[in-house]
């Protein structure tokens, strides 16, 4: 049995994490797993390479799985299952509705949160016979609604042929098309009797208890049908008591509880059974199980891959997981939902326009996952995920209740804990360290760049070529004004780019810059220093898809040695054993720091990490919401201030903020780029895992040797002792 199994992994996932050499599961994977499996919403904060994918992906693969299995072989999934079966036999059917209508597992709730269409559903069991039937319905959520009676025959779009009769939210009742003014309007917190008298062959409603009249007369040739409950819902929510517990407004006049009809008078609904309606509840191909949503598309990449590994075992059925991003041809992406699909990973832009235009449905989603849940709030799709999750229906057409997975190494934000309050169903935190934290796999160091102190950038003969912030600024060596500090940072941090690289031999490095602009200027600096000795590669959002794809492939494979980036690829990308990354600036956002670093000492491999940070403010581009080309060929040098592309950037603060952040003080190092080794362990080698750990440990055995002779000793006398009474 792996170690996954212990904790309630299928033996086929077990087998390929046992594949990916993972052998044992990580501190979050341990907590997570578990909870998932468990049907919880769990919020995931631990810190960079700890293995947050592995966590949410397996147990949502396993329940998947499970579910398209039981949807095959035609029973009701777990959870929706002693519902939809067993609970007798007054609720409303799991069976008898439309997809986009969800009811819970007590059968006394139902909700679509379709905001275009209606979607009804019937109770499990109806009435007949010359007797008078009762039962209330509650609106518990805005939306429309209408509630009343139907036959067999009837559609489930009540009162909209001859044999539905309902009596609607906005103050109508209806029958056949037939919609006319009756009572009043009702909405949030009503409630809505309804009443059949079979003996008078009429329909009538109260609200709050207040009788509303006669609504219909019901036609002599359906006197003898059975009458179900039934209703109506567009984005709307409504809660049933056929009679089980005490009604609020208790009817009188010779009205009984549905639910105390007796079998001389109540008869089940033949569509109500789960062999009756398989079909309704299985879901179109395009309809999938789990939408997980992720801020780029490398990132979405790395997820859907690992699900591709993980379920490699996992057959029959099998479950088919989909990359949704931009940058890949709509039409090839629409036959393959047409095809059928399960687990949907994606970018929000691209996921929302396939949900709008109805080519992913969502009635048949259970798992909600945003991963790097605090990027995507920053990067402001906080409405797009209000409006996704409130078109998923929060209780599945199978009967299950809707998981909600949300994970990031900064997950300790003010708008996560929002949004969890808002969207999430009592969310179980899997915390390891209760703050935003660096592993200790990673070690990291400053490096201050101080153009005052080092003036190596007065001569240099070769230079990096800078972003051009000053090309309008009075700048000479001989003035030493912000402007020529400024510029001279910029070419300083080009040496000791260089000088990081070769003091510590890389031969792999990540390297982040501030903006694509520095990027390409980093890399043609690369290039013209020595081709194959600094081979590199850029991704950054200017880069067409297909580049970034290579390039990030091209850096995996070894083929180039460093891959420079922007912020786009300071999240959770995973490059196997990657021991070396430098920032070249600060990034601005603090959180962005922890992501950064992270992409070193991953899966206990050791990495290190080295930030060069100005001493002096730092003129930089920044273009607003007024830059007509958003920074391509601006030449706005002015200050934001005067409606200007550039702003002073103050790295001491921003160094000031991460530390704050993170608690800690962090090393610096000198301009020579040395690491002290003793300061951390000597012995490591960045991109290995640390063999050494518990170094100590020798020295340990041997100051514990005297204590352990001690002991020994003492034990031999006890037992003399003892030995020697029992002879006496
Ligand atoms: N149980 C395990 N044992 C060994 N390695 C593992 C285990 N789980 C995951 N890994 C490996 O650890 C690496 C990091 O995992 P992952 O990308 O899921 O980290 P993360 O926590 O999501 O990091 P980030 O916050 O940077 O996104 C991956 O290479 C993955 O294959």
């Amino acid at each position: 049995m792996t170690a996954f199994e212990e904790f309630g992994v299928l033996p086929e996932l077990g087998k390929a994490t046992d594949e990916l050499d993972w052998t044992l599961p990580t501190d979050v994977q341990a907590e997570a797993i578990p909870l998932i499996l468990g049907g919880g919403d769990v919020l995931m904060a631990a810190e960079t390479g700890s293995g947050k994918t592995g966590a949410f992906c397996l147990p949502i693969l396993q329940i998947v799985w499970e579910t398209i299995r039981d949807l095959q072989s035609g029973k009701p999934s777990k959870k929706g299952g002693s519902a939809a079966g067993a609970v007798a036999p007054w609720t409303m059917s799991f069976f008898d509705r439309n997809n986009a209508l969800a009811v819970t597992p007590d059968g006394l709730r139902c909700q679509s949160r379709e905001f275009k269409e209606w979607h009804g559903c019937r109770a499990t069991t109806g009435v007949y016979g010359k007797a008078k039937f009762y039962y209330e319905a509650t609106v518990t959520d805005e939306g429309l609604c209408r509630v009343g009676w139907s036959t067999q025959m009837a559609n489930l779009d009540l009162g909209t042929c001859r044999y539905g009769f309902g009596f609607g939210g906005t103050g109508k009742k209806s029958n056949n098309r037939q919609f006319d003014d009756y009572g009043e309007a009702f909405g949030k917190a009503d409630v809505v009797g309804c009443m059949l008298d079979l003996q008078r062959l009429e329909v009538s409603f109260t609200k709050n208890g207040a009788a509303l009249g006669v609504a219909f007369k019901i036609p002599e040739n359906l006197r003898n049908d059975t009458f179900y409950p039934a209703v109506v819902l567009k984005n709307a929510e409504m809660l049933f008591n056929f009679g089980k517990t005490d009604f609020k407004y208790p009817p009188g006049n010779g009205y009984v509880a549905v639910c105390q009809a007796g079998p001389d008078h109540s008869a089940p609904n033949p569509l109500a059974s789960p062999a009756a309606n398989t079909a309704a509840s299985k879901p179109a191909p395009n309809a999938p199980q789990a939408i997980i949503i992720e801020p780029s598309r490398e990132l979405a990449e790395q997820t859907y891959n690992q699900i591709e590994k993980l379920k490699r075992y996992v057959t029959d059925p099998d479950v088919r997981p989909l990359l949704l991003i931009g940058g890949v041809r709509l039409e090839e992406q629409k036959a393959e939902l047409q095809k059928g699909i399960h687990i949907v990973v994606g970018t929000p832009g691209r996921l929302e326009e396939l949900i709008n235009s109805g080519l992913v449905q969502l009635t048949h989603c259970r798992f909600f996952v945003l991963d790097e849940a605090d990027a995507l709030l920053k990067q402001g799709y906080t409405d797009l995920i209000d409006r996704l999750h409130k078109q998923i229906p929060k209780i599945t057409s199978d009967g299950c209740r809707l998981q909600m997975i949300v994970c990031s190494a900064t997950l300790h934000a003010f708008e996560v804990k929002k949004m969890a309050e808002r969207l999430m169903h009592f969310p179980t935190w899997v915390d390891l360290k209760g703050e935003d934290a660096v592993p200790e796999t990673v070690h990291h160091v400053v490096c201050m760049v101080d153009p005052k102190i080092d003036t190596s950038w007065q001569q240099l003969r070769q230079s990096i070529r800078t972003d051009g912030v000053h090309d309008h600024d009075n700048i000479h060596p001989t003035n030493l004004s912000p402007e020529t500090l400024s510029q001279a940072v910029k070419l300083l941090k080009g040496e000791y780019c260089i000088r990081a690289i070769d003091q510590h031999k890389m031969d792999r490095a990540i390297i982040f810059c501030r903006t694509k602009l520095d990027c390409d200027n980093l890399e043609q600096y690369l290039r013209l220093r020595g081709g194959q000795r600094y081979s590199c590669v850029c991704l950054h959002g200017d880069r067409k898809p297909q580049e970034r794809k290579q390039n990030l492939e091209s850096f995996k494979r070894q083929q180039v040695k460093f891959l420079i980036c922007t912020d786009v690829a300071a999240r959770g990308l995973d490059i196997t054993g990657l021991p070396f990354m430098i920032n070249i600036t600060l990034p601005d956002d603090k959180c962005n720091y922890v992501h950064r670093i992270g992409r070193v000492g991953r899966a206990e491999r050791m990495g290190l990490a080295i930030s060069l940070v100005s001493t002096v403010p730092e003129k930089v581009w920044y273009h607003g919401e007024w830059c007509k080309t958003r920074g391509r060929n601006c030449n706005n040098t002015n200050l934001t201030d005067v409606r200007g592309c550039c702003i002073w950037y103050n790295e001491l603060n921003l160094l000031g903020e991460v530390e704050e952040h993170l608690n800690i003080t962090i090393q610096q190092v000198d301009k020579s780029l040395e690491v002290p080794v003793n300061d951390f362990d000597g012995k490591v080698v960045y991109g290995q895992k640390n063999l050494n750990k518990g170094t100590g440990y020798v020295d340990h055995v041997e100051q514990l040797v005297p204590t352990v002779r001690k002991l020994t000793d003492l034990e031999l006398q006890s037992q003399s002792l003892f030995l020697k009474r029992l002879k006496v």
